[in-house]
């Protein structure tokens, strides 16, 4: 029985038969190390990619793979990225590591969200890990109290996120319309973004199993 760890390992070089030419987006994570490490075998495909934090710009750097700022690009073809949970309906909820506002925006830009996951991260229903909210430090008390408003349980994280921001966990929420709640608490004065993915959701879903990885498309 192959391991999680193994299961990442095994979808990340998976996507790799999306990667064409280009430039291309890159999430951050687990997951998406295990993808880094993978594209560098075939970096001579691409021209580069763009990054969805200081940690993968370096690990792409480390492998040789040029990193481009998101500024100089139009477009992407592809991104590609892990998540915490994810639903039949591509719903996603991401930021466990903190990079939730870089990955949804170089996500914006690309014309396909390719989610890596173990089959561990397939749910449901969002919700049973906490939901990342990304905060301007000196509005994550009175964001907090919006969050309870809203019947959710906020706890700081002891993190500061690339953006030089806090990050609220919330626990509690019951996220029964993703696209609604994601917007909701996008209207909280002083959240930057929150980690529903579901407004865009992804584009096709490699789900790592112990009979293989699956496919699934939106
Ligand atoms: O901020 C982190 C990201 O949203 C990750 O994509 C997510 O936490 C999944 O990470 P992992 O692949 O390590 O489970």
């Amino acid at each position: 029985m192959a391991t999680q760890d193994e299961l990442k390992q095994q979808v990340a070089e998976a996507a790799i038969a999306y990667v064409k030419e280009g430039i291309i987006g890159v999430g951050t994570g687990s997951t998406a190390n295990y993808f880094i490490d993978a594209l560098a075998k075939v970096k001579g495909k691409i021209d580069g990619a763009v990054a969805s934090s200081e940690a993968t710009a370096q690990r792409l750097r480390s492998h040789g793979i040029p990193v481009f700022d998101l500024n100089s690009v139009d477009s992407l073809e592809i991104y590609v990225d892990g998540a915490d949970e994810i639903t039949e309906h591509m719903h996603m909820l991401k930021g466990g590591g903190g990079a939730l506002t870089r990955e949804k925006i170089v996500a914006a830009v690309a014309k396909k969200f390719i989610c890596i996951c173990d089959q561990t991260k397939l749910v449901p229903v969002l919700g049973a890990f906490p939901l990342p909210v990304e905060v301007i430090p000196m509005a994550q008390s009175q964001v907090a109290r919006a969050l309870v408003k809203l019947g959710g349980i906020p706890k700081l994280r002891d993190f500061t996120t690339d953006n030089g921001n806090k990050i609220l966990d919330v626990t509690g929420l019951k996220i029964m319309d993703p696209v609604a709640l994601e917007a909701q608490i996008n209207q909280l004065v002083g959240v930057v973004t929150n980690g529903l993915f579901a407004a865009r959701p992804a584009d096709v879903l490699l789900l790592a199993t112990q009979d293989g990885v699956k496919t699934y498309q939106r």
